[in-house]
């Protein structure tokens, strides 16, 4: 049996005016992984996070955290875990060190302030005022807070959001080498490279829902590759040769540029390359692209938004609970 250290089944969260932010959540996290919800702006993820962290109770559904109900078990969990914020919200007048103490005087078994500073490379700037640390250096303090107590599970809330291109790499090998420890870690994020350099196994949430779950190359791998190319003059998309026979599962024309879509990517290059080679043209502004997981997110978006639309259309309305 995995040690599911997450796990979570059904979960909504209704806000106040009775809107459905978080709408039949599920997934779950083995001891060790790291799991990414991915989404774009307003998707629900720092809502079902509030929830997994026990800020909130859900509307519906089920969480447990390392076995319990993260709301009203609270005391069995809250020492177990580390929680990054969107925003810290520390007192503007203290010394990062004061900060760091302050917070570890609060929490049983916590690390030695310095040491959750050099972790997270504040050390330097333990004499500086919270106020005069730069978005950035804020963004490490709350990574310093979250591991203090040296959690097993890890909440890391947009953690780069802020973060310059070094600043980024640095933290993503931190919680890598914290995952590598065994720390579980759920992490929020808007960068798509943030997953792909770091997740075991992510989710794309879309308006209060799941769209795609898996590795990344289980998502990616859903998602069709492109190849697209100008018609050379006075040629057809009829001229071309049959594009099912290439591995080709539909196109889009607009004027001379054509897009082919495929889940065989090599089959449709050679055989279109091949197909020009003996005609003797040339495939203008020729572009092949493998599937990403910025075409799935983008495709996800897309495709759920055509579906929204199509089922307003439809009259179709969702029921409350
Ligand atoms: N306190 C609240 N009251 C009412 N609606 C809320 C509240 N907090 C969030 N929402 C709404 O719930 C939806 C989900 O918000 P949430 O912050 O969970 O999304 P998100 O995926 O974390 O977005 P972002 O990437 O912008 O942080 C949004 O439409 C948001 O406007």
């Amino acid at each position: 049996m995995t040690d599911q250290v997450i796990d979570v089944t059904g979960l909504r969260r209704v806000y106040g005016g009775g809107f459905e932010a978080v709408r039949g959540v599920s997934f779950g996290v083995g001891r060790g992984e790291l799991f990414a919800l991915l989404g774009t702006n307003g998707a629900g993820k720092t809502s079902t996070m509030e929830l997994l962290e026990g800020l909130a109770a859900p509307a519906g559904g089920r969480v447990r955290v390392l076995g319990h109900d993260p709301y009203t078990e609270r005391s069995a969990v809250r020492p177990r875990i580390g929680v990054m914020l969107q925003e810290g919200g520390f007192p503007a007048e203290l010394t990062v060190a004061e900060t760091v103490r302050m917070w570890a005087g609060c929490t049983s078994g916590a690390r030695p302030p310095a040491e959750a500073l050099e972790i997270v490379g504040l050390g330097k700037r333990a004499g500086v005022r919270v106020k005069q640390l730069s978005g950035g250096e804020k963004r490490r303090l709350d990574l310093a807070m979250a591991l203090i107590g040296r959690p097993e599970v890890l909440f890391l809330d947009e953690p780069t959001t802020g973060l310059d291109a070094e600043g980024r790499r640095e933290t993503w090998e931190l919680v890598r080498a914290l995952r590598d420890d065994g720390t579980t870690v759920l992490l929020t994020t808007h960068y798509l490279e943030e997953a792909e350099e770091l997740a075991d196994r992510l989710a794309i949430l879309h308006e209060g829902r799941i769209a795609a779950e898996g590795s990344v190359a289980d998502v990616v791998a859903a998602q069709p590759s492109h190849v697209s190319f100008d018609l050379p003059e006075g040629y057809f998309v009829g001229d071309l040769p049959p594009l099912a026979a290439l591995g080709v599962s539909g196109h889009e024309i607009a004027g001379r540029r054509v897009r082919l879509r495929t889940h065989e990517l090599q089959r449709a290059a050679t055989g279109l390359l091949l197909w020009a080679r003996d005609a003797r043209v040339e495939l203008g502004a020729l572009d092949v692209r493998a599937a990403s997981l910025e075409e799935a997110f983008l495709r996800i978006a897309r495709d759920s938004e055509q579906a929204g639309t199509e089922d307003e259309r439809a009259g179709t309305k969702e029921m409350a609970v």
